[in-house]
Formats: C-alpha cells, structure tokens, sequence
C-alpha cells in the first residue's frame, strides 16, 4: 500500500544549483535511511528541474525509496515520478489523481488547518502534512502549526501525518510524541558538516539520528 510508505524521515531538497553537490548529498540520506524524498528547488529553471529531478530518481529506484516531486504535476508525469506533492496554489487535487493514476502517491501542504486535511483526505490524497512546527530558516513567514493538532488529526484521519518546518534532532521527539508519522527535514538534514570528514558523512550522521527516534534501525 503506497501511503505505508509514508513514515519516519522524509527528506525533502535544499535549493541546490550544483547538480552534483545536490546528488552526493541526496545519495549520503539515502544510503544512511531515508525513507521518501522530495524533490523541491524553487529557484531551479524547467530545464534544471528536470535534469535533476531525473537524476535523484535514478538514485532513489537504487535505493527503493520513492521521489515526490514539489508543486509540478507534469514533471512527476514527465520522469514516472513516485508521486507529488501540492500546497494550496499548487492546482486541484482531483485533477492531479486523473493525471497521475490511483497508484501515485499524492500529498497535500494543510498548514495549520484540519478542515483542509479533511478535504484533501475527501479529495484521494496518499498523505497530509501540518505546519510549520517551529520557526523555519528555509521558509521563514510559513504560519506555525501547534503540536496538538497532529494529536487531533491522528483522531480523524486515517491517513499518515507528515510534519515540517523547522525540525531538528533537539525538537522531533516532540513532533513525533504528539502523532506525526514522518518528519520532512530541509535545513537541519543537509546544512550540516562536522568540519573534517565532510557534508556526505556529516549527513549519514544526521540521518541516523533522525532515524533512530522513529526506533528504526540504522
Ligand atoms: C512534506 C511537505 N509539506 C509541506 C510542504 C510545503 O508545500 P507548499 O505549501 O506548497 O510550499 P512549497 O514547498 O511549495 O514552498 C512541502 N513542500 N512538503
Ligand atoms: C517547505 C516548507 N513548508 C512548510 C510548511 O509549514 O508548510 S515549512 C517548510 C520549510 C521546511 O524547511 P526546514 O526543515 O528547513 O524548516
Ligand atoms: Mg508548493
């Protein structure tokens, strides 16, 4: 079942211009756990896009985790992307299920509002996400979700919770205490290093850490 497979750490991409740094970075997460990748990069050309989105799902079909592709319906149609992922202004959730098909997965951005994760479950999404859950370097003016809202929607929703915005290793535990079933890190998955041994270790590190609060093993 596709939406299973929407658990734990759901890393999503930094807007990366350097194809390379943006793969070795997306190989290190993947070798040390991941569990689903998003392709986001909101400063990338379509050409870009395209080029890098094809890259990273090479990689993850090595790895057998699914590549979501932020906001582009036809980019994930374009490469046979696992699936999408849709905030508000980001077109019509019954028109991105008759595009991508039944066996897509669809996500759907619900801010800090249950009624639009009602709607979006009504409207065939695979998963919906709450937030921001703390103050995000990535996206500083996103509106803050409180904690008790994955609570509450764990109560009416049968679907799995994705919760973002400014998670860390120090925060998470929270996240997760309070019902979220994955975790969608930008910042304090990739802008790490520990000086010596280089981002792609600096990045397993943080992978397992992240992994291992969902007591998965590493
Ligand atoms: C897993 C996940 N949750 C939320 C978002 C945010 O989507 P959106 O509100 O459309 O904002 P942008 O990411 O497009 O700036 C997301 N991308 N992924
Ligand atoms: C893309 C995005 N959407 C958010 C929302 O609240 O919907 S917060 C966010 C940025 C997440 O990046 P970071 O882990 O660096 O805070
Ligand atoms: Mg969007």
């Amino acid at each position: 079942m596709k939406s299973k497979k929407i658990k734990g750490l759901y890393a999503v991409t930094a807007d990366e211009a350097n194809t390379e740094h943006l793969l070795s970075n997306a190989k290190a997460a993947l070798s040390a756990g991941i569990n689903v990748l998003q392709y986001r990069n909101k400063t990338a050309s379509k050409q870009l896009a395209a080029e890098q989105a094809e890259a990273l799902l090479l990689l993850c079909r090595e790895y057998n985790v699914p590549l979501i592709i932020n906001d582009d319906v036809e980019l994930a149609l374009k490469i046979d992307a696992d699936g999408v992922h849709l905030g508000a202004s980001d077109g019509n959730l019954r028109d991105a299920r008759k595009k991508l098909g039944e066996d897509k997965i669809i996500g759907a951005s619900c801010y800090n509002r249950l009624e639009i994760a009602q709607f979006a479950a009504q409207n065939g999404v695979d998963y919906v996400a709450f937030g921001a859950c703390f103050v995000s370097g990535t996206k500083p003016n996103a509106p803050k979700a409180d904690l008790k809202l994955f609570t509450q929607a764990k109560q009416v929703l049968d679907l799995p919770i994705v919760a973002i915005g400014g998670i860390t290793l120090e925060n998470a535990p929270s996240v997760i205490q309070a019902g979220a079933d994955a975790i969608a890190v930008i910042g304090a998955l990739w802008n790490v290093s520990d000086g010596s041994a280089g981002d792609a270790q600096a990045i397993q590190k943080t992978t397992q850490q992240f992994t291992q609060l969902f007591g998965q093993p590493i």
